[in-house]
Order: C-alpha cells, then sequence, then structure tokens
C-alpha cells in the first residue's frame, strides 16, 4: 500500500468551474438567498406533506405545521415517512443546485462507505451523471476488474491508472463521481477534485465491516482474506488501512459524518440511517461549505 498521505490542501481551486459559468454580479449574497428561497420551499412544502404515519422507528411527529426549517425539524424529529424524505432530498438539490455552478461533486470515504449507494441518489436529484472512479479504470484497461489490476500488475500501477482517471475526471462538469477508497492517498488527487466539491462519507469501521462482511471482499483486493470469520477479517484490515489514511480524508470540503447524523436524529444505531437521509445531510455540508466559500478571499490570479 501506498505510504505517502495526502497534506492538507487548504485552498481549492476553482479558476476552471468559473470559466464554465461565472457567479453572477451584483446578485443577493449567497446565504441571504438560500434564506429567501426556503421560505418559499418551506410553503410549496407544506402542500406536499402526506399524512405522519407511525410506521418508522417508533416515533411520531404530531402534525407538523410548515416552516422555514419545516424539512430539518422534520427529519430531527427522527419522524421521516420515505415520501417525505425523498421530497426534502429534491428540495436540498434544488437549493444547492445553482450554487454548484455546475461543479462536479467527488464522494471520497473508505470502501463500504456507501459512495456508489448515495452518489447516484445525489446524481438524480441534481440531473447530474454518476460516474464510478473504479469502472473508468476497469474501462479503460479493456475491462480489467480492479481485484485482476492489483494481481497483475500491482497497487502501485493502479494508483496510476487511478491519477489519470482522476484527472479526466476534473475536466468534466455536472458529474457525481464515487472513488475509489483509496483516491484520497495521492496529493496530486486532490489537485483532481478541487476542481469540484469533495463530500467525505464518514462511516464507524464497525459499519464498514459489516456491511463488508455481507456482501463479501472478492471486488476489494485489499481487504481480501479468506481466513477466518468475515467480519473480523474485515475489521482488522478496515483498521490499518485507516491508521494510514484516515488523515487524508479531512482534505475534503463537506464531512458527512454517520454517528453525527444519527445522534441528531435520536437513532441509536448508524445502521438505522437511510442512503437517503445521508444524502440531504450531504447537500447540508455542501450548503455550509459553499457559505463559508463566499467568505473566501479569491487570489487575483484566479480570476
Ligand atoms: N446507508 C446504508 N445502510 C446500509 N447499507 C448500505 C448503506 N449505504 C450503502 N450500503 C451497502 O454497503 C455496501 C457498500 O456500499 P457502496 O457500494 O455504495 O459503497 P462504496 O463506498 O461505493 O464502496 P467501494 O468504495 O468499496 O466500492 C453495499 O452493499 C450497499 O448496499
Ligand atoms: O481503498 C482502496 O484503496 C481501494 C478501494 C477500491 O474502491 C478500489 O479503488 C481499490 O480496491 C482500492
Amino acid at each position: 500500500m501506498e505510504a505517502a498521505i495526502a497534506q492538507r490542501v487548504h485552498y481549492p481551486s476553482w479558476v476552471d468551474c468559473r470559466k464554465f459559468e461565472r457567479k453572477p454580479h451584483g446578485s443577493l449574497r449567497y446565504s441571504q438567498r438560500i434564506k429567501e428561497e426556503k421560505r418559499f420551499r418551506g410553503v410549496a412544502l407544506a402542500h406536499l406533506q402526506p399524512e405522519r404515519r407511525n410506521d418508522r422507528r417508533g416515533s411520531v411527529s404530531s402534525e407538523v405545521s410548515c416552516s422555514d426549517n419545516n424539512s430539518a425539524a422534520l427529519l430531527q424529529a427522527g419522524s421521516v415517512h420515505p415520501f417525505d424524505e425523498d421530497l426534502i432530498l429534491k428540495s436540498k438539490a434544488e437549493e444547492v443546485k445553482p450554487y454548484l455552478y455546475g461543479r462536479s461533486i467527488y464522494l471520497v470515504g473508505m470502501m463500504g462507505s456507501g459512495k456508489t449507494t448515495v452518489g447516484k441518489l445525489m446524481s438524480k436529484v441534481l440531473g447530474y451523471s454518476f460516474l464510478d472512479c473504479d469502472t473508468l479504470i476497469e474501462q479503460a484497461m479493456d475491462g480489467t476488474s480492479v481485484a485482476e489490476i492489483f494481481v497483475h500488475h500491482g497497487e502501485s500501477f493502479f494508483r496510476g491508472k487511478e491519477t489519470d482517471a482522476l484527472k479526466n475526471l476534473s475536466l468534466m462538469y455536472q458529474v457525481v463521481v464515487s472513488t475509489g477508497g483509496g483516491a484520497v492517498i495521492r496529493p496530486i488527487n486532490w489537485k483532481y477534485m478541487h476542481k469540484g466539491i469533495s463530500i467525505w462519507l464518514d462511516v464507524p469501521l464497525e459499519a464498514l465491516a459489516h456491511r463488508i462482511a455481507a456482501v463479501g471482499t472478492n471486488s476489494r483486493p485489499l481487504l481480501h482474506d479468506d481466513s477466518g470469520d468475515a467480519y473480523t477479517v474485515a475489521f482488522k484490515r478496515l483498521s490499518s488501512i485507516w491508521d494510514e489514511r484516515g488523515e487524508a480524508y479531512t482534505n475534503a470540503n463537506a464531512r458527512v459524518s454517520l454517528e453525527n447524523i444519527a445522534a441528531k436524529r435520536g437513532y441509536k444505531d448508524v445502521s438505522d440511517l437511510t442512503p437517503t437521509e445521508i444524502a440531504i445531510e450531504a447537500f447540508e455540508q455542501v450548503q455550509s461549505f459553499l457559505e463559508k466559500e463566499e467568505t473566501m478571499e479569491i487570489p487575483d490570479g484566479d480570476l
């Protein structure tokens, strides 16, 4: 495994994205516009709320009156029907999309963290394409699987192909990218991913090990090991990978912590979270990042 861990990169470069679609001058500030748009959406959501049902995780809110923070309040109460979740996700995506200016989204995270599952949901509601970096590498290698690339060419060769794929992706707009779990370890990859907005799906190792033990490790060469109980083996391997690269994930623009979402919703376990709830949180974290980005000084050279 590559030992080099990316150093923290402080200033993402948006140069190309601004060329793609520049922020309108003289418009309302981002946060102010978001607040106004939320007010309108709150009213719209009020007409769309289906009847609350007592069929999810035992907790039922009484009729929730519509307000600016209707969607957030519903989610925090832990009483959202899946139909509501879908509406909230769509609404969140619509709030955020105009401020992405076409920038792509890069999901980073450990193997099994849900980059593909959550990424597909996000791409759908954004009207973006979805691309999986590992799949692009396999296509570039005439269909050779990632596992075979590791066996026949070694990890270092694979990492080179991964960087090539990210370089190509960085030239694209309006794509949600599920990156490989190890894409974070090379600093050059961050240069490419920072052309868009990166989101780290931060999932506890125990939950990852459960997911991976359930689906097997055939397609995940760094975890593959037939000896012993699948959960224990996966947990051990994930722990040592985490020790090597945990820090590198913090380069992402936004962090989606499943533990934090579960705590906010009052769930005991992160496994109670649906991919849609995670995608909603991802948009909220992107929103926070965009608000901070707005206050960032743009160096003259980048304009
Ligand atoms: N929120 C969730 N709750 C429970 N299981 C999930 C959740 N999200 C994803 N999974 C399951 O975990 C497994 C891994 O998910 P997924 O393929 O989306 O992760 P990934 O980050 O793309 O993985 P990798 O980088 O290893 O390809 C899948 O079996 C998926 O169904
Ligand atoms: O975490 C990793 O290093 C990897 C994750 C997978 O997505 C693949 O990119 C490959 O198996 C390596």
